[in-house]
């Protein structure tokens, strides 16, 4: 299991996290939601060792691994998918593949990029393309292939669907509940709340760094007055579509 515990962070010398609790089970799809600036990049930045915390600790698989570097986590099996879509734009798909693939041995590179590529077939006829002139779909998942490229454990995503179409929203989708039922542990960071809670079990909303609500996604469900609330604190129109 990967599990935060009484996460306490600062950027800019403010307290943004006020001590957050999280678990993430293998093969479970988990929502983190809240609106704009509620704290939710940060949670996951601190995972992916991008952040320091001031408290708290981090446990993949019981070991702690908080304030460690990212490729120590990445090691761990923590793989992260950033907010945007940000690919690096100059490079070819393939290109982009590889960077990524670039902590695996060298024998296992070629099978893990096929592996990802049967994953999402469409990029197979971009692959020598420059991935600066994708489109923004077609960028999420180069995004997300390269985060599934190193067989990570936990994987956890900032932003799915923001920015993107219905269409590819839902393939997306399914990509994320097949990647779970492989036994992966997903993590979904979403402003879009029903879509995360329709693709997760359990659920936590986040509120100015703080945990207003954590359970099952169906518990949040039969109580929307939770989501609206805290959005409403927040100054924002709870985001339900
Ligand atoms: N680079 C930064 N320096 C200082 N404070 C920051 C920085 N980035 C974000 N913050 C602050 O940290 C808090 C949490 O922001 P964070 O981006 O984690 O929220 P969020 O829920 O992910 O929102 P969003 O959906 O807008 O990304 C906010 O008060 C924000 O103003």
């Amino acid at each position: 299991m990967l599990k935060v515990k009484n996460l306490r962070l600062q950027r800019g010398g403010k307290p943004v996290l006020h001590g957050i609790d999280l678990c993430l089970r293998p093969g479970q799809i988990s929502a983190l939601v809240g609106a704009n600036g509620a704290g939710k990049s940060s949670t996951v930045m601190a995972v992916a060792g991008v952040l320091p915390i001031s408290d708290g600790a981090i446990l993949v698989d019981e070991q702690p691994m908080h304030n460690q570097r990212p490729e120590r986590l990445r090691a761990a099996g923590v793989a992260v998918v950033p907010e945007g879509h940000k690919v690096l734009g100059d490079l070819s798909v393939l290109d982009n593949l590889r960077v990524a693939a670039a902590a695996l041995p060298a024998a296992a590179v070629a099978a893990q990029i096929e592996r990802v590529l049967a994953i999402f077939p469409e990029l197979h006829a971009k692959l020598g393309l420059a991935a600066k002139s994708l489109s923004g779909g077609q960028k999420q998942m180069v995004c997300i292939a390269q985060a599934l490229v190193v067989m990570p454990r936990y994987l956890l995503i900032d932003e799915l669907s923001l920015g993107l179409s219905p269409l590819i929203v839902k393939r997306l989708a399914d990509v994320v509940r097949e990647v779970a039922a492989q036994g992966v542990g997903v993590l979904l960071i979403e402003q879009f709340t029903s879509l995360a809670l329709d693709l997760s079990t359990q659920a936590y909303v986040l509120e100015r760094g703080r945990l207003a609500f954590s359970g099952t996604s169906t518990a949040l469900l039969a109580q929307p007055e939770i989501l609206h609330s805290s959005y409403l604190a927040s100054g924002q129109a709870a985001k339900v579509q």
